[in-house]
C-alpha cells in the first residue's frame, strides 16, 4: 500500500522533546492516525524518529524537511520508512532513492513534477500548497498530468482539506494543526487524539 494511502491526513510534526516522542504518536495512533511526519528541523528529531520507530510499531514514521543527501540517509539509519523533501534537487532525489524506502520529493510547478515524473515517480509532494495555488492549482495540474498524485501541505488546515481531498489527483494531505505547539509543549496527549479522532471523522465522511 502507498503511504498516501495511510491516512487522510499526514500530521506534520516539529518536535524538539525526544521524550514526547513516543506518547505523541501513540496519541495519534488512539486518535486513528497511523503515520506521522517528522520534521527534520530540531537538532533531535532523528532522535525521535528513533525512538517512535523502535517503540510505536502501529505508526509509519517518516522524516520530513528532507534537504541534503546526507539527511536522506541518517534519517533512514533512524527508523524512517518514507521521506518527504519540501522541494528536488537532482543530487537529493538521488540519495533519497538509494536509501529504498518510499519517497515523497517535493514540487511546487508543473515543469517540478514533470522532472519528477521523467525520473519515474508518480506520487509528489505539492508544497507550499496554498501559497502557489492550493487545490485550483492541482485541480489544473490533473488535465495535462492525470497520472501523478499529490500529497499538499503548506497551510491546509482541517477546514480547506476537503477541497483538496475532493480532487482526483490527490491522495491526502499534510498539516500541522494535528499537533499544535501549544499542545505538544504541554503534553496534552488527550487533546491531540481528540483532534485526530475529529479530524479523521471529518475527512472520511467528506
Ligand atoms: O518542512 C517541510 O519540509 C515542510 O514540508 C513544511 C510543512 O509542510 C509545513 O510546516 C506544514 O505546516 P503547516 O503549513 O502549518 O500545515
Amino acid at each position: 500500500m502507498s503511504i498516501l494511502d495511510l491516512s487522510p491526513v499526514v500530521p506534520v510534526v516539529v518536535l524538539d522533546d525526544p521524550d514526547s516522542a513516543v506518547p505523541l504518536a501513540r496519541a495519534l495512533v488512539e486518535g486513528g492516525i497511523g503515520v506521522i511526519e517528522l520534521t527534520l528541523r530540531t537538532p533531535t528529531a532523528l532522535e525521535s524518529i528513533r525512538r517512535i520507530a523502535a517503540e510505536v510499531p502501529e505508526i509509519a514514521v517518516g522524516a520530513g524537511t528532507v534537504t541534503t543527501p546526507q539527511q536522506a540517509e541518517d534519517a533512514v539509519k533512524a527508523g524512517s520508512s518514507f521521506l518527504v523533501s519540501p522541494g528536488t534537487t537532482p543530487a537529493l532525489l538521488d540519495a533519497m532513492l538509494a536509501t529504498g524506502v518510499t519517497v515523497l520529493p517535493g514540487c511546487s510547478t508543473i515543469s517540478e513534477a514533470l522532472v519528477l515524473r521523467e525520473a519515474g515517480l508518480t506520487e509528489l509532494k505539492f508544497f507550499p500548497a496554498e501559497a502557489v495555488g492550493g487545490a485550483p492549482f492541482l485541480s489544473s495540474l490533473g488535465g495535462p498530468l492525470p497520472d501523478l498524485r499529490f500529497c499538499p501541505t503548506g497551510g491546509i488546515t482541517l477546514d480547506s482539506a476537503p477541497r483538496y481531498l475532493a480532487l482526483p489527483n490527490v491522495a491526502c494531505v499534510g498539516g500541522s494543526w494535528l499537533t499544535p505547539a501549544s499542545a505538544v509543549k504541554s503534553r496534552d496527549w488527550s487533546s491531540i487524539t481528540a483532534t485526530a479522532r475529529a479530524t479523521v471523522s471529518a475527512l472520511i465522511q467528506d
